[in-house]
């Protein structure tokens, strides 16, 4: 019997509306993830992997809209959740990392005050119960002397310390599937590193299925399990990660692969658009 995934989407279409004109961004896209796994979007800026997370979420921008498919959570539906279930689902069964975590605090509340209210937001009725869940999970994440921490405010930590705070709070949820859009992105190289290592982890420890979405490669390749390259809102090429990397198919996936050597994506991506599907 086939298993289930723990999310299946089918089909979707995501439309921006400028004026009088309807413009897709992502088309007939289609993937799953099976739980547990790493499933990685990789493909340049702009072709649509944060709309394809946000519609997931429901959270698409105003005059961005789905216009089609079907998105599913271990078989079922999201299409027909109420705000208070699509609350309930977002931090409780899905997490979103997202590429600035600064953005995601806000400047005058502490890192305690962030955490516990996330907490308490979703279930966790008594504060000291919150805080000592929240010293717990920062430490599960790495982050020394935890309880010092939830005194400080965001601008006191540095980039890598806050995505390390903000997978903290995910974890702390326990949710299914973690939603990791340009982690490292903003981060230095070593943090870089020390994030995808923990991500990994949070992979083995817990069980979480995470959707990682790149426009770099070599983060992709460090951890899923398989790969969509994505081209003006379309998945060219799918494959599990070992073969994706060493026999590409697509014209575009070996131009993605060759763009890390140096040579100019753009450009040469409008051979392929021309029609040189052969092109390499
Ligand atoms: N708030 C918005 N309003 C209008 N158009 C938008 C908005 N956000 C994104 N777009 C457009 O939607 C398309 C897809 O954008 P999206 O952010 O999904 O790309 P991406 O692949 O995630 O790129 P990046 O890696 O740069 O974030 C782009 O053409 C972009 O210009």
């Amino acid at each position: 019997m086939k298993k289930q995934p723990l999310l299946a989407v089918e089909g979707l279409e995501i439309v921006i509306r400028r004026k009088e004109q309807v413009v897709p961004v992502v088309r007939n896209l289609s993937f799953q993830i099976d739980k547990g796994a790493v499933f990685g979007l990789v493909g340049e800026s702009g072709c649509g992997k944060t709309m394809t997370c946000l519609a997931v979420l429901n959270l698409l921008p105003a005059g961005i809209m789905q216009t089609g498919g079907q998105i599913q959570i271990n078989g079922k539906s999201l299409g027909s959740l109420s705000s208070a279930e699509w609350r309930q689902l977002r931090g409780d069964r899905i997490a979103l990392i997202m590429q600035n975590p600064m953005s995601a605090f806000d400047a005058i509340c502490t890192i305690g005050d962030h955490f516990i209210e996330t907490l308490l937001a979703h279930g966790k009725t008594d504060t000291k119960v919150a805080r000592a869940t929240a010293i717990e999970y920062l430490t599960r994440v790495g982050l020394p002397d935890a309880g010092l921490l939830l005194r400080q405010y965001p601008f006191e930590l540095s980039g890598g310390m806050l995505q390390r705070v903000i997978i903290a709070i995910a974890l702390a949820q326990k949710p299914d599937l973690i939603i990791a859009d340009e982690p490292t992105t903003a981060l230095d190289a070593t943090s870089q590193v020390q994030i995808l290592d923990l991500l990994a982890g949070v992979r083995r420890d817990f069980g979480t299925s995470i959707l990682l979405i790149s426009h770099d490669l070599a983060v992709i390749a460090r951890l899923a399990d398989e790969v969509a390259v994505m081209c003006d809102g379309q998945i060219v090429e799918q494959a599990p990660a070992g073969e994706l990397f060493t026999a590409p198919q697509h014209a575009y996936t070996k131009l993605l692969l060759k763009a890390r050597s140096g040579l100019n994506l753009r450009c040469e991506r409008r051979v392929v658009h021309a029609g040189s599907a052969t092109a390499s």
